[in-house]
């Protein structure tokens, strides 16, 4: 049965818009970020978008972006599950550093590197890092071999696709609408899959904050249609910001 499937990046956070490392460090959205969620809400509407379900991370800019496009939709009633796998990739050691600061000190190519390549991990935070998840509550149930103190985006499709194979595409292959709000990279990730990219060309995608891209699967999830909610050229614009933000 033939599946619709909504990937929505979070609005622009308060740290996106400072232009920080911000992985799983658990950041709110800026006033233009809840604008976004808003629009995208809004086109969903129009779009005539029915949603069964909807994922999202353990972190407030996206369950925030969520609950703002729901409203916009009239469907704040849709059941919603919340899963640390679609969390942002973990940025290890950069978590709070200005990106453009971090490319200065270290050059354009090695922030590069460690934002866009597909397995080269940022350096990782040290264990006894109070920002290390295990000393945080909404981590305390998970075994703690799960818990990252940096990811590659390898290491985050790992924990992705378990969640997307077992939780997520069970709604999917009996037909039901599935909307996913999540991060840069932990969509990916996901798009990585369902697009069937390689592991060089994912260097150069760049996902914008706050656009709705709207996926057609068949019953093999092969994607049948795919498209943003939102005209090309806004979208190229805000993927290439998203890039310039690792300039120096
Ligand atoms: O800082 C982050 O966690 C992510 C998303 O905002 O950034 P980047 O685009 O650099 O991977």
């Amino acid at each position: 049965m033939a599946s619709t499937l909504i990937l929505l990046r979070h609005g622009e956070s308060e740290w996106n818009l400072a232009n920080r490392f911000t992985g799983w460090v658990d950041v709110d959205l800026s006033e233009k970020g809840r604008g976004e969620a808003k629009r995208s809400g809004a086109s969903l509407k129009e779009e005539g978008i029915k949603v069964d379900i909807a994922f999202t991370s353990v972190l407030k800019r996206a369950i925030r972006t969520l609950w703002i496009a729901l409203d916009e939709m009239d469907q704040m009633w849709v059941p919603v599950v919340r899963a640390w796998q679609l969390n942002e990739r973990h940025y290890g050691d950069l978590q709070g550093l200005n990106k453009s600061e971090t490319a200065k000190k270290f050059g354009e190519d090695q922030v590069k590197i460690w934002r866009r390549s597909f397995d080269i991990p940022p350096p990782p935070l040290s264990l006894d890092n109070p920002m290390h998840p295990r000393f945080e509550r909404r981590y305390a149930h998970l075994d703690p071999v799960v818990l990252p103190a940096t990811e590659s985006l390898k290491i985050t499709l790992d924990r992705v696709m378990p969640f997307w194979a077992n939780t997520v595409v069970p709604h999917l292959r009996v037909g039901q609408t599935v909307m996913i709000a999540a991060h840069g990279n932990s969509l990916r990730a996901l798009v990585k899959h369902l697009n069937k990219i390689s592991d060089q060309d994912i260097i150069e995608l760049n996902i914008p904050t706050g656009l709705p891209r709207l996926y057609k699967l068949d019953d093999d999830l092969n994607v049948l249609e795919d498209r943003y909610l939102a005209d090309e050229a806004a979208v190229k614009a805000a993927a290439a910001a998203v890039a310039a933000q690792g300039k120096a």
